[in-house]
């Protein structure tokens, strides 16, 4: 994929990544879908970890739930995304079993039932799988465009690892970059596992 206009305002510049993201996502056929959510389950294996953040995949995002159950099964203690009302940051519950999960505020997106942790619960996690349309070399993230990860990461400890969740073909060179982006560590691709995006970043 080739970066846009870099003379546009970013927020633009984003809106049509968004739009090109969203229509390679949509040519993906679910065999391919299902054999990338395999190779991300398999590129876990490489991160230790006692908690990680998480999230369930809706639409045509990489990842699946089987990805969540491995990790339970590796004893890891899974927190996924509650979205809040209004602007907050998002607040955290943790992950049981795929038969616990429901929509939340919106109908697409299943979350956890259990207690709800709060936001500062992502300061507990070693790891935070972060959903993302696209990630470029240097670790800023293109999402959903609403920004409630950028709320939330924040609050994440100085230890806390932010994995940014995409398909190969989703690591760009250059993506536009406003104040308030929080930078990923690293990148978890099909095809590559998990990598360094920032040259200071370990995972
Ligand atoms: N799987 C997943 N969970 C997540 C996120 C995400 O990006 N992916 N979020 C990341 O922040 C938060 C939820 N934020 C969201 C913000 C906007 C839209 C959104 O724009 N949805 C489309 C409709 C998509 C559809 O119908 O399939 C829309 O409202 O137009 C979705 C989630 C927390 N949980
Ligand atoms: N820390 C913050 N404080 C206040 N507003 C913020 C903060 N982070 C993001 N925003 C606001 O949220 C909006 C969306 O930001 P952005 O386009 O970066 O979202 P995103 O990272 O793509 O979305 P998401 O994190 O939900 O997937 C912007 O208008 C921005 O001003």
């Amino acid at each position: 994929m080739k970066p846009t206009d870099n003379d546009n305002p970013p927020a633009s510049v984003k809106a049509a990544w968004r739009k090109r993201v969203d229509a390679a996502r949509a040519e993906i056929t679910r065999e391919q879908r299902d054999a990338e959510a395999a190779a991300l389950t398999r590129g876990l294996a490489e991160l230790s970890a006692s908690t990680v953040c998480a999230y369930v995949p809706f639409g045509t995002e990489p990842g699946s739930a089987q990805l969540l159950d491995v990790l339970r099964h590796r004893g890891v203690r899974v927190l996924l995304p509650v979205v809040p009302t209004g602007h907050s940051p998002l607040d955290w519950a943790e992950y049981s079993d795929a038969a616990s999960l429901r929509p939340g505020r919106y109908a697409f997106l299943l979350e956890p039932t259990g207690p709800r942790l709060g936001p500062h619960a992502v300061a507990e996690a070693d790891i935070v799988l972060v959903p993302a349309l696209a990630v470029d070399r240097v670790g800023v993230r293109l999402g959903r465009g609403a920004g409630h990860y950028d709320r939330s990461l924040v609050l994440a400890s100085r230890h806390t690892r932010f994995v940014a969740v995409i398909r190969d073909t989703e690591l760009v060179d250059r993506l536009p970059a406003e104040p308030h982006d929080v930078r990923m560590h690293a990148a978890l691709t099909p095809g590559r596992g998990v990598f360094s995006l920032a040259e200071s970043a370990q995972v």
